[in-house]
């Protein structure tokens, strides 16, 4: 019996760290946009990824005034796994944050049913229980990071319904969009170097957090590293902005690619793949070049590959459409 139960535990541990990849921030770039794209829905993927740019840089600069510690710092007998070694600050947690605001502002802004809360809910709870589980974080803080996410999640799915409401964004002129993104990620910019200069200017350091996580982590190999996450983003909010901007061939959004469910989603699930092969060639080829965690190549090849994963997943998504296009008609 007791073999059972241990061997019991021990299959829960893949599922917790599991858990832990599925929650990345990364993945609202990575694979839930590309897949809005592949699904037509290129709208709501463009909202998606600017809300989450402002939430994800939002969260940077909050751990950096609130400067929370990491129970792996603080207690040495935490069980630590190669994720555990996040390098920034730990309150609030910003794997809950990205995930409860993409997921809740895809609930709120396509007016999903209300039973979606249920299984929503279940996800929510998994993923602040793996990351209590690997000593990333302390329970409140993933229960700040879900607040804060559903804030974002709801004001984000507001502030777009409005903008629809006023025809601008989407249907505005090209010159509007530009202004728009240009004054966004001008202000996400000042935020995020603004409230830096001004902590260092009053004597604290925002990225004393990396001494600390050295210190505790058992391997040495520190992981999410401060400039390199906000590289990413930065790079993800460009291309976002250039996917906006620019005019793609097929830029309305087509309620069905192909007849057939099955042809439809082979499709789709072609084009998921093919965004990831090519995403991470070029990820590979790049760390190679790496001088650093905080060098330039580095910064460059972080924000290149954020700008790649949403221009990449856009336009491959356009021509998907353009090359199903004649089954459509036919
Ligand atoms: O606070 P958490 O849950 O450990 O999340 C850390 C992550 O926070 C994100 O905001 C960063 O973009 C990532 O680079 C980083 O790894």
């Amino acid at each position: 019996m007791a073999h059972l139960v241990n061997a019991l535990h021990l299959a829960e541990v893949p599922l917790v760290l599991f858990a832990q990849r599925a929650f990345h921030p990364t993945m609202a770039f990575t694979a839930l946009a590309p897949f809005l794209f592949a699904v037509s829905r290129r709208a709501l993927a463009i909202e998606l990824l600017l809300v989450f740019c402002v939430a994800d840089l939002s969260n940077l600069v909050i751990k950096w005034v609130i400067a929370g510690n990491r129970p792996y710092w603080v207690d040495p007998e935490v069980w630590q796994f190669p994720m555990t070694c996040e390098g920034g600050w730990g309150m609030p947690s910003g794997h809950m944050q990205a995930f409860s605001t993409v997921t809740y502002f895809i609930i709120f802004r396509t007016r999903a049913h209300k039973a979606w809360f249920m299984p929503h809910g279940a996800m929510c709870a998994l993923g602040a229980y793996s990351r209590v589980y690997t000593g990333s974080h302390f329970p409140s803080q993933t229960l700040a990071g879900w607040a804060l996410g559903l804030t974002f999640g709801f004001f984000g799915s507001r502030l777009f319904e409005c903008l629809d409401a006023s025809q601008q964004l989407h249907r505005g002129t090209r010159l509007l969009r530009i202004s728009y993104l240009g004054s966004l990620i001008g202000v996400l910019g000042i935020m995020v170097f603004g409230v830096h200069a001004a902590l260092e200017l009053a004597g604290l350091d925002p990225l004393t957090s990396l001494p600390l996580a050295r210190g505790a982590c058992r391997t040495g190999k520190v992981v999410g590293l401060i400039w390199e996450g906000t590289a990413k983003v930065f790079g993800v909010l460009i291309g976002t902005a250039a996917v906006a901007v620019l005019q793609w061939p097929c830029s309305k959004d087509a309620p069905a690619l192909a007849q057939g469910v099955l042809h439809r989603w082979t499709s789709v699930a072609g084009l998921m793949t093919a965004h990831h092969l090519l995403l991470d060639r070029f990820a590979t080829s790049a760390a190679a070049y790496n001088d650093g965690p905080d060098g330039p190549t580095t910064l460059l090849s972080c924000a290149a590959i954020g700008y790649l994963n949403v221009v990449l997943a856009a336009g491959l998504a356009c021509l998907l459409q353009l090359l199903l296009q004649p089954a459509k008609q036919a």
